[in-house]
């Protein structure tokens, strides 16, 4: 293994992409200082000093959901945080704990194990490993590895999804349906669509794609991101982080930012972009950010609840019915989410592709 210099970008890549080491393996090097191209423009940086700490994300106990005081404060936070923590939400703590032990036992693996996902050898485009967010694209890299993989069927994940992982993300995804099938209820009453059906279920939670999030040690934290600001591009986002901390929310319509701290047994739920759109902008999809740690490693694990890559998504005619102007036009989501993959994070700017 031939290790990189630190200024030699092209080396860096080598080894983090092509040969798959991932910056986790750039990080068990001990590197003293942070390789160049990792090292972030200051305004893509979290400015730590438009932190606020006397605010924090909205927690909702889902124990007694149907009781239209959990029903408001749930609207409420889509509308005016697009991001809250749900804790009581019926996801055994179990299955949560063995989906981020399964995330370490991923990354764990020797690097000529995990190098079968990336996508140039995967056998499927519905796995892979990638570091950075689009590492062809990116020009300035992310300190992160992640792996993505979209579901089709439980036959299918048997066949392709890692076997360290797989039952247990598995798991997850079959106990967390009863969950975003109840936040979708509630969330859709406010735009008057009575009840969760048949005939809004594709458009709403049609498709899910899972991401293994892993942030290893950085050198020099200050100097690059673990995500850089972005907004998903799912209806709903259902995150598990580990106790680590490092997950920052912009404040609606502001210039500052809170912290989402880790809450033992809790999920952070934010609303993604299709639901802006389909809502006609009455949910928020809410930047958010991930900053690099000098001490500990990460594991966050993402559920994107999506459309169905072959919906068109668009202000729901119910909405429009209210007397409200599109401010959205329809656009074919998996359109939508090509798009997102084509370009580096860069806040809420995927949502201008569907502008009107
Ligand atoms: C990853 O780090 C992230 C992620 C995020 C937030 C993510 C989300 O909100 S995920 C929700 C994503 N939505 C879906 O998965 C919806 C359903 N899926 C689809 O619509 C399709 O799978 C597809 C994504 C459109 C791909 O369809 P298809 O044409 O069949 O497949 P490809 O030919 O493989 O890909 C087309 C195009 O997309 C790029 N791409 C797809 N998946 C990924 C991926 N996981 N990572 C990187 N790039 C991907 C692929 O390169 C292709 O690009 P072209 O330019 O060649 O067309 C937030 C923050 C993060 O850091
Ligand atoms: O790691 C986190 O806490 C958030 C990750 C994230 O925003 C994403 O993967 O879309
Ligand atoms: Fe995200």
């Amino acid at each position: 293994m031939a290790v990189p210099l630190i200024n030699d970008n092209k080396g860096i890549k080598t080894f983090v992409v092509d040969e798959g080491h991932g910056v986790k393996g750039l990080s068990e090097l001990r590197m003293k200082t942070l390789p160049q191209l990792f090292i972030q423009p200051r305004e893509k940086r979290l400015d730590m000093t438009k932190v606020v700490h006397h605010e924090s994300i909205p927690v909702i106990d889902m124990s007694d959901w149907e009781d239209p005081k959990v029903m408001k404060r749930i609207c409420d936070a889509a509308e005016n945080w697009g991001f809250f923590q749900v804790v009581n939400h019926g996801v055994p703590v179990r299955v949560l704990d063995d989906v981020k032990e399964a995330a370490k036992r991923f990354f764990l693996l020797p690097a000529d194990e995990k190098k079968k996902y990336l996508f140039k050898n995967s056998s499927t485009k519905n796995v892979r490993l990638v570091s950075s967010f689009i590492p062809e694209v990116d020009k300035v890299y992310e300190w992160k590895d992640y792996l993505s993989c979209f579901y089709v069927s439980d036959d299918e994940a048997s066949a392709f999804w890692p076997s360290v992982c797989r039952d247990q993300l598995l798991e997850y995804m079959k106990e967390s349906e009863a969950l975003i099938k109840t936040l979708l209820k509630v969330l859709i009453t406010r735009l008057d669509i009575p009840k969760l059906d048949e005939t809004n279920e594709p458009f709403l939670m049609g498709s899910r794609r899972i991401n293994l999030n892993y942030y290893p040690i950085c050198p020099n934290p200050e100097l690059t991101v673990g995500v850089g600001s972005h907004s998903d591009v799912s209806t709903l986002t259902i995150l598990l982080q580990d106790k680590t901390g490092g997950l920052y929310v912009r404040k609606l319509d502001s210039d500052n930012w809170v912290h989402v701290p880790p809450i033992k047994g809790s999920l952070t739920i934010n609303i993604g972009d299709a639901l802006q759109i389909m809502s006609n902008g009455r949910y928020k999809s809410i930047e958010h950010h991930v900053i690099a740690n000098g001490l500990e490693n990460r594991v966050s694990v993402p559920l994107f609840v999506n459309p169905r890559p072959i919906d068109v998504i668009g202000p729901l005619p119910q909405v429009i019915a209210r007397g409200e102007k599109a401010l959205y036009k329809h656009v074919l989501y998996s359109d939508y989410v090509k798009h997102f993959y084509r370009k580096p994070h860069n806040g809420k700017d995927t949502i201008d592709f569907a502008k009107l």
